[in-house]
């Protein structure tokens, strides 16, 4: 039901642009039309992929191109209607994508966008040499239906509103569903997103495939339109620029981006194309080169965002207003900041054991031959002082970074170099020293994505997600955007993330740094009725004064090897970790 009223937008788009279709009665503005639409669903291709993921790309003409050959080709060698083209045009464009994908998610950054850009230009030279220059697509004037070419233009308009709305759909679907979560998280922080659970590679790829095969599908639509195809036109650079443009202009990551970019861009610069384009030919390229230009600098991701930035920031102002004029409590009210009562050393079996586990980063030996393990309902502290490895310890378990030796054994099994995703799944949540949010999304959607990993279906995982922002006191700001959340509120969102997965040992990296004395406390006390429920914890942090009253265990490391371990009273006692890191004041304060 919910996700029938999100479309209700996308009909009333569809009605009133069906209702304008059918007073436009110039065929060149019926055209126009048409164009607007294919250029949509090109652009909704383009966000699938780029806008969601953040890998740009140079290169979906590759995929449009193919689409459109496939379709001229099949239709001149075969008698292919184009109603059974346009679909298995989209199904070799998936294909298609998933050949690209597979070597060219290998590169990163600019480097995988330059790479993009390499495929539509080949296969221009490669239709260019097979002699394809032009492909004309017959007229059938006796099988006009088979063949889509009706004398009425506006039948293609409603073809592509048909098209437009089914792509949209299909958008707003992934965008609700695992399927975006993961993307969008993968965007914002992807190293966060293989913590929380996320095979990164696969995601991408699925995502290559549809946009992939959406570009395909349009190419194919398009030669019945056009009737005419040439390399240039459908593998040319400005193919993809117009794709990427359209999106870029409206907004990235939306599936409203492309809709308002086509519908103000395309009308633009075929308008003046046709007006002043006979004395100031290439008008198009010039209208398309100013609308990146105008929104790098207006609105870097787009008139949509932008626009909803605005409204949000509007509303939020609102909203405060009113709860102060009301005398609000503040919004996330965790559980107060008592001492906590001494633990007993739990006596479970090890679930966490971790053998010889060394690392170097060229001469410098980072972590070297350590040794623990963790038990059932234990809350182990690590220490040290700056530089003794204890971040690159936690990456090793959770497979940021693969040992050069040494065993990470999760209820017996050797898990050592496996990927972050696999580590999460099982059963190592994780928070980061430099926090890592899923800055465009909203609290509740950024523990979503770490509900997923053992959520069978989306309501569990909204379920599960919700139960853990509760946990951590954050329900009252739970559709806030995490990019406008406060140091405290983003520590706990992380810590509820990390819960959503329902972890079997959750490590903690310096979760109460950057935060102040009050604050402190407040998150000090979420972490510490976890204990007491008998969560696993592993943690590290500097604030000893917190640390003696909550682990049960100490692990000292000093320049990556293991110093000291045992109860919190004898080690803090311990003359070389006096030495290596509390210091003589410290020991004579708690003497
Ligand atoms: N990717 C890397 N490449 C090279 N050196 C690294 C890398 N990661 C960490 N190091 C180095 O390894 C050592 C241990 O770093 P690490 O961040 O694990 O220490 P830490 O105990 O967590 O320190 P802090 O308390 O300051 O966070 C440091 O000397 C650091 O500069």
């Amino acid at each position: 039901m919910a996700f029938l009223r999100s479309l209700a937008p996308a009909i009333l788009f569809v009605a009133v642009y069906f209702v304008i279709s059918l007073l436009v009665t110039n065929s060149y503005y019926q055209l126009m039309m048409t164009l607007v639409l294919v250029w949509t669903v090109m652009g909704l291709s383009w966000n699938m992929l780029s806008g969601y993921t953040g890998l740009m790309s140079f290169g979906h003409a590759a995929f449009f191109g193919l689409g459109a050959y496939f379709s001229v080709l099949g239709h001149v060698h075969f008698g292919l209607s184009p109603w059974l083209a346009i679909p298995l045009a989209g199904a070799l464009g998936a294909v298609a994508g998933l050949v690209v994908g597979i070597p060219t998610f290998r590169l990163r950054g600019h480097y995988f966008a330059l790479s993009m850009l390499a495929y539509p230009l080949a296969l221009l030279y490669v239709f260019e040499w097979l002699g394809y220059q032009e492909v004309s697509v017959p007229m059938e004037r006796d099988h006009q239906l088979l063949y889509m070419q009706f004398e009425d233009q506006r039948i293609y308009t409603w073809l592509a509103l048909a098209l437009a709305f089914a792509v949209i759909v299909i958008t707003r679907m992934v965008e609700r569903s695992r399927f975006g979560m993961a993307l969008l998280a993968i965007k914002q922080n992807e190293a966060a997103a293989e913590a929380a659970g996320i095979d990164t590679t696969r995601w991408k790829l699925r995502a290559m495939m549809l946009s992939a095969g959406i570009a395909g599908a349009v190419g194919a639509f398009y030669t019945v339109v056009l009737l005419v195809v040439t390399p240039q036109a459908v593998f040319g650079v400005l193919v993809s620029a117009q794709a990427l443009t359209v999106a870029m202009f409206g907004g990235v990551g939306t599936v409203w981006g492309p809709v308002i970019g086509s519908l103000i861009l395309i009308p633009l610069s075929e308008t003046l194309h046709a007006e002043i384009g006979s004395w100031l030919p290439g008008i198009q390229g010039v209208i398309y080169g100013l609308a990146i230009v105008v929104v790098i600098l207006v609105a870097p991701e787009g008139i949509f965002w932008k626009a909803r930035d605005f409204v949000l920031k509007h509303r939020e102002r609102a909203e405060t207003a009113r709860a102060v004029s009301r005398r609000a409590p503040a919004a996330a009210a965790p559980l107060p900041a008592t001492a906590a009562p001494a633990r007993r050393a739990p006596e479970g079996k090890p679930i966490l054991e971790v053998r010889g586990l060394s690392k170097a980063f060229g001469g410098l030996k980072a972590v070297q031959n350590v040794t623990f393990s963790v038990k059932e309902g234990q809350i182990l502290g690590i220490i040290g002082p700056n530089g003794a490895g204890k971040t690159t310890l936690f990456n090793l378990l959770c497979g940021f970074v693969r040992p050069d030796s040494g065993e990470v054994l999760l209820d017996g099994v050797n898990m050592a170099g496996k990927p972050p995703h696999v580590m999460c799944a099982a059963g190592l949540g994780r928070t980061f020293q430099v926090m890592r949010p899923f800055a465009r999304m909203s609290v509740a959607d950024n523990v979503v994505v770490g509900a997923y990993v053992h959520a069978a279906t989306d309501a569990e995982a909204r379920a599960r997600a919700g139960q853990a922002i509760e946990r951590v006191g954050l329900a009252a700001i739970q559709d806030k955007i995490a990019g406008n959340l406060t140091t405290k509120e983003l520590r706990l969102m992380e810590l509820a993330r990390a819960l959503a997965g329902r972890p079997r040992i959750l490590l903690l990296d310096e979760t109460l740094a950057g935060l102040g004395p009050a604050e402190v406390g407040e998150v000090m006390a979420v972490i510490r009725s976890l204990a007491e429920e008998g969560a696993t914890i592993v943690i590290i942090e500097h604030t000893m004064k917190a640390m003696v009253q909550l682990v049960d265990h100490f692990l000292v490391l000093d320049h990556g090897e293991m110093l000291v371990e045992g109860e919190p009273e004898s080690v803090t006692r311990d003359p070389r970790v006096v030495e290596a890191y509390l210091g003589a004041k410290w020991s004579a304060a708690h003497a």
